[in-house]
């Protein structure tokens, strides 16, 4: 135990108000080991390290090094260009359409930072998604990329109605349009069908019918039967399968068909999911905890992997229950699309900021999605108005932006991920700069003495690191628990998560700032810290008089009767 530079200290003694812990007085022969804001490799002598333990005995046997790091070739190649603080801590999903599902255009994607493809099972046929999923797969097996594959369920979607024709149709203030649910073939003109029975159900002539959250809009002027005939108030356009709202008196009337969140072909949709060993599910228009928990459920008995649930809050009931939902699942994605429908617009910031908000307190990865970057759809460059809500959300700290139609079916999909790539690390390095995550307030999730512990390690682990300006942070996981709690405070450092369950690479590929790495780890934490530290010696990763701050934490096992979790910060020499 007596290693120079040492320092042990009582579970109970560990403050998450690191700067004022004085390690000059317990580590003799260091002059300063932390420095706000500075370099701490030109503080701290080489090999000196410090060890905040709780628990008993430090591991002392160092195994042979031999192994492979996991790393993936993006990260890999971003870190030897731009070093550790050019990273980018912001991960990027891209809905994968038409117009980028050849293997040549996802490696594109993949290069240029795809960490999610999301796969939307509204669209084209459960094969043409399986041919997606296998190539995503060869690429990342045959080139070394680490992207990972979502899929994005179509819900009991029952607000959509459509024209017939295949593109949009104009609508003039002032014209009748008739609504109905009867089926017809082709397009008629100013007549809609409706795709559910039950549509117009409490509706009263008076209300406001609004389409896609705005597109157009028409007050009812007669019911007849299940029909309804309105006057177009607000000209504008009729997409394909536009979804629509009822609003009264300035409110949304809120209905509820009484349909399950996942319909027949949903769970058939899931089911080829965990066939096809997919790594995350986004459950669309969740309204509750219990349908999370029952997707879960029904997950963990039918998949030997962990397959991480999603919940999309795209409706006004999600966001009346939006701690249960959160607490319920694995992330959430904030599906403004939708949302947009059933809240006003101008509404939608705000709802962003605080579901993002909760989710970092609660340490669940959070997605903000659905028009970013709508106009390049069309055109090679973004409005400003849209970088601006870019770089909002990259501010607000949300784990992941979405593309949607800009890599589905729009012209500039690479290009369109670029620009979130560079507003991503614009945003981070200004976040940074002005030292904004030291404003993050975090409220205590642990309950059990072990998850506090944790909590504790990983809150005080990124205050350090900031404090002490280290190159990178070290953390080993097997659930990714230790990552994430890391990753919630947000440091200035990457954070190198090494695990050695698959599922928990792929799952914190989500996370905000984390990069998995994929090594064989031992029950000997000591020699697992050497190991992957020689192994990025090895590879030129990290290089002498880098600073790495190293967290781990061991559960007990049967050679070891008691848990160990440290801190230490090591210069490489
Ligand atoms: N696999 C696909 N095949 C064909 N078109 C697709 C596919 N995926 C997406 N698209 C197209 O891209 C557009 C945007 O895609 P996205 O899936 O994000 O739609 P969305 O309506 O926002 O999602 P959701 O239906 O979950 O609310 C869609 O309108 C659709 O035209
Ligand atoms: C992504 C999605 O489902 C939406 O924005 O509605
Ligand atoms: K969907
Ligand atoms: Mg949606």
């Amino acid at each position: 135990m007596a290693i120079a530079g040492e320092l042990t200290v009582p579970c109970g003694q560990i403050s998450s108000k690191i700067p004022t812990f004085d390690f000059k007085s317990h580590i003799s022969g260091v002059p300063m080991i932390y420095c706000s804001g500075g370099k701490l490799k030109s503080r701290i002598s080489t090999g000196v390290r410090a060890v905040l333990q709780v628990g008993v005995e430090a591991a002392e046997s160092v195994g042979k090094v031999e192994g492979a790091l996991g790393f993936d070739v993006v990260s890999e190649e971003e870190l030897r260009e731009k070093g550790f603080l050019g990273m980018r801590k912001t991960k990027l999903v891209c809905t994968i359409g038409p117009a980028c599902s050849s293997l040549e255009d996802l490696e594109r994607l993949a290069l240029g930072g795809m960490n999610v493809a999301r796969l939307n099972m509204c669209h084209n046929s459960r094969k043409w998604h399986l041919d997606v999923i296998r190539k995503i797969k060869k690429l990342n097996e045959e080139k070394g990329f680490c992207v990972s594959v979502m899929i994005d369920t179509e819900g009991s979607q029952i607000h959509v109605v459509d024209h017939g024709a295949p593109s949009s149709v104009k609508v003039e203030e002032g014209s009748f349009w008739l609504f109905t649910t009867k089926k017809f073939e082709g397009s008629r003109p100013f007549t809609v069908q409706a795709n559910h029975s039950g549509f117009s159900e409490g509706i009263e002539v008076g209300d406001e019918l609004v389409i896609d959250g705005g597109m157009a809009s028409f007050e009812v002027i007669e019911k007849i039967g299940n029909d309804l005939k309105c006057k177009c108030t607000d000209s504008g356009l009729f997409l394909p399968c536009a979804k629509f709202s009822f609003w009264r008196d300035g409110k949304l009337v809120e209905r509820n068909y009484k349909l399950p969140t996942l319909s027949r072909k949903d769970w058939a949709d899931i089911n080829f999911g965990i066939a096809e060993g997919v790594d995350f599910i986004a459950m669309s228009f969740v309204n509750d905890a219990d349908a999370v928990r029952n997707l879960k459920d029904y997950i963990s008995t039918k998949s030997s992997i962990s397959i991480r649930v999603l919940a999309k809050m795209e409706s006004l009931e999600s966001l009346q229950k939006l701690g249960e939902i959160v607490e319920a699942s694995d992330g959430l994605m904030i599906a403004r699309g939708d949302l947009g429908v059933e809240i006003p617009l101008e509404k939608i910031p705000a709802v962003q900021e605080e579901i993002t908000y909760v989710c970092r307190q609660m340490n669940k990865p959070v997605i903000v999605a659905s028009q970013l970057l709508e106009s390049m759809v069309e055109f090679p460059t973004p409005t400003r108005a849209e970088v601006a809500d870019v770089s909002e959300a990259v501010r607000q700290y949300a784990d992941a932006l979405m593309l949607s139609g800009e890599s589905a079916i729009g012209s500039h999909g690479q290009k369109a991920l670029s620009v979130l790539r560079m507003a991503s690390n614009r945003m981070e390095t200004w976040s940074r700069q002005e030292n904004r995550q030291s404003m993050l307030h975090h409220r205590k999730l642990g309950v059990s003495l072990p998850d506090r512990i944790a909590e504790q390690i990983c809150d005080c682990a990124a205050e350090m690191a900031n404090n002490l300006g280290v190159d990178a942070i070290f953390v080993y996981t097997k659930h990714g628990q230790m990552a994430s709690l890391l990753s919630r405070n947000r440091p200035c450092s990457p954070i190198f998560a090494f695990t050695n369950d698959r599922s928990t690479r792929m799952a914190l590929n989500l996370q905000w700032g984390v990069i998995p790495l994929f090594v064989d780890l031992t029950d000997d934490m000591e020699a697992n810290i050497v190991k992957s530290i020689d192994l990025m010696k090895a590879e030129g990763l990290v290089r002498e008089g880098d600073a790495v701050l190293v967290v781990s934490d061991i559960t007990p096992t049967a050679a070891r009767s008691t848990a160990f979790q440290s801190i230490q910060v090591k210069t490489i020499s």
